[in-house]
């Protein structure tokens, strides 16, 4: 049998849906890669895995995106791990740096200066731009919200001006995918959730960061009906700002 190939990402908020897919016996199924999110969203789109761990804002450019589980990357407000890092406030900001690791926050960023805080800013993808201010995701902003004079949790803007939780991830395959695997799927995820103290002993302690906060509460890992509802009002903002640029 063809194994389903699948890219999930490698960072923390991941590490529960992994140990499930491991400790399952849908591992004998699935060739499994741990990727950035940018390099998730590339992988579903050119069509090298079958299944991604999807930035949501990249799911327009997949041919037959379907999401294919109830489990997804979430929050409702806060999430700890997707900012703006900042010199000056949020209506100071001139120029952001984008993270190259990330598709859905640097379109969150966006959306957010234009419609929160309607601010026009520019925005830069070099890496090395000197910037007052710039958006990090993931594990490398663990314990840094002490090194930054104004930090926006982009999770928490988002509540703020929508009312909704947000997804920034979902598992999206770019072709149709059998009942059977998606529900080998499921349970599998599901597994691993159920299993976050097992997850939590081996992952070793952050300074300033209470993991245990972060997996337990600051993520949420259920595809709701208000999660979609957030994933369509995002990608609509989205394609406004598309429409206001040209
Ligand atoms: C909560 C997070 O969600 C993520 C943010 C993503 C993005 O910005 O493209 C993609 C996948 C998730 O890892 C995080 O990375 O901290």
């Amino acid at each position: 049998m063809n194994k389903i190939k699948i890219s999930a990402v490698a960072y923390t908020n991941t590490k529960a849906f992994i140990y499930g897919l491991a400790n399952s016996p849908i591992i004998n199924k699935i060739d499994l890669s741990l990727d950035i999110p940018s390099d998730c969203a590339a992988k579903v789109i050119n069509g090298q895995v079958d299944i991604g761990l999807m930035p949501v804002a990249a799911i327009p450019n997949v041919p037959n995106a379907n999401i294919v589980a109830n489990y997804c990357i979430g929050s409702d407000g806060a999430v700890n791990s997707v900012f703006i890092f900042s010199k000056v406030p949020v209506n100071e900001i001139k120029i952001l740096r984008l993270d190259a690791h990330s598709r859905t926050s640097n379109n969150l960023a966006k959306v957010l200066l234009k419609f929160h805080w309607e601010k026009e800013v520019a925005f830069t993808t070099d890496q090395n731009a000197e910037t007052d201010a710039f958006v990090l995701i993931g594990d490398r902003t663990f314990g840094k919200t002490q090194d930054f004079a104004f930090v926006y949790d982009m999770g928490e803007e988002w509540k703020k001006l929508t009312g909704l939780p947000f997804m920034y991830a979902a598992w999206v395959a770019n072709k149709e995918i059998s009942q059977d695997f998606k529900d080998e799927f499921n349970a599998a995820l599901k597994f691993g959730l159920d299993h976050r103290q097992e997850v939590l002993a081996e992952l070793p302690p952050v300074s300033n960061f209470d993991l245990e906060d972060y997996l337990y509460h600051k993520l949420q890992f259920e595809v709701t009906e208000d999660r979609m509802k957030a994933m369509h009002l995002f990608l609509s903002y989205i394609e406004e700002l598309d429409r206001v640029k040209v």
